[in-house]
């Protein structure tokens, strides 16, 4: 059987050449480009890149998927900062290139994914819920994109089951003290020395706190969320958003 051509953008990161080695190591896969800041894409078309992963920066990530999209190599997406405007404008060239798959992970950890499966099923039980991620402090973004989803879900569910926002009598606070309000859930970003990838769902009612709470002790936790999105994006045509969509959850 022929080996996936696989090229990694972003190769020199923290998340990129972990990307490299996990590649480099899978039996079905052929890395043919590991692409930094200043590489031409057209590497990727040279080297018959058939699955493009995308680990750069919320600024760089939309050139390298146009250019990915209009040449019809699937793309593996990991890097942030996607709006709906973002979204629609991915939408569009998709729509042009038939039979081109992008998936976008907001986390490839499978503890993370669950962690927001399992927010979702339980945001309808509780009055209250809040967000707290804590990262390492080279992070760009803030809150992160896991954070901004799963808060997106929760937000969708309490409004699916009619809850209306959630008990806060605060009338006087200072600049930033409450967090910041995704989808009407207060998120907290911790940016700390020592940290990888952490995230906390505390969700409150009467009498009670349900605590879920992920960590990702380093980026190898990512991998195997990411090669799983290498293998599945070539028969998902158009925009996948979500690892979950590729896992079978309810299994
Ligand atoms: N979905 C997930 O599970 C995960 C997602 N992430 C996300 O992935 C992204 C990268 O994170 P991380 O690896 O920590 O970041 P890093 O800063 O360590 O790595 C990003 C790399 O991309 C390079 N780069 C920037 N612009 C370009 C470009 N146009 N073309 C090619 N390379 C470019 C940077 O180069 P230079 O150093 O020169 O700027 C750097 O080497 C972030 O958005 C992060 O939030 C991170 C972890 C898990
Ligand atoms: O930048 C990171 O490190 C991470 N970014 C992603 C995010 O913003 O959610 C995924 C994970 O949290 C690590």
């Amino acid at each position: 059987m022929s080996k996936l051509r696989v090229a990694v953008i972003g190769a020199r990161g923290r998340m990129g050449s972990e990307a490299v080695r996990a590649v480099d190591a899978a039996e079905d896969m052929e890395l043919v480009a590991a692409l930094g800041r200043g590489d031409k894409l057209e590497t990727l078309t040279e080297t018959g890149a058939q699955v493009a992963v995308e680990l750069t920066h919320p600024d760089a990530v939309l050139a390298n998927l146009e250019f990915c999209v209009r040449n019809g190599i699937h793309a593996v997406v990991g890097t942030t900062g996607w709006t709906e405007e973002r979204l629609a404008t991915l939408r569009d060239w998709l729509e042009s290139a038939p039979g081109t798959g992008v998936l976008i992970a907001p986390n490839f950890g499978i503890g993370a994914v669950l962690t927001m499966r399992f927010a979702q099923q339980a945001a309808r039980f509780f009055e209250s819920v809040e967000i707290v991620e804590l990262h390492h402090p080279n992070k760009a973004d803030a809150p992160s994109g896991t954070a901004a989803r799963t808060a997106q879900l929760i937000g969708d569910a309490r409004h699916a089951a009619g809850l209306g926002p959630q008990p806060d009598a605060t009338s006087s606070a200072l600049e930033g003290a409450r967090g910041a309000d995704v989808a009407g859930v207060p998120v907290h970003s911790v940016r700390l020395r020592g940290l990888v990838a952490h995230q906390e769902v505390l969700f409150g009612d009467e009498g009670e706190i349900f605590t879920i709470r992920h960590d990702s002790m380093n980026r190898g936790s990512f991998m195997p969320g990411v090669l799983l999105g290498v293998r599945r994006v070539g028969g998902a045509p158009g925009l996948t958003f979500g690892l979950e969509h590729f896992m079978d959850l309810d299994g």
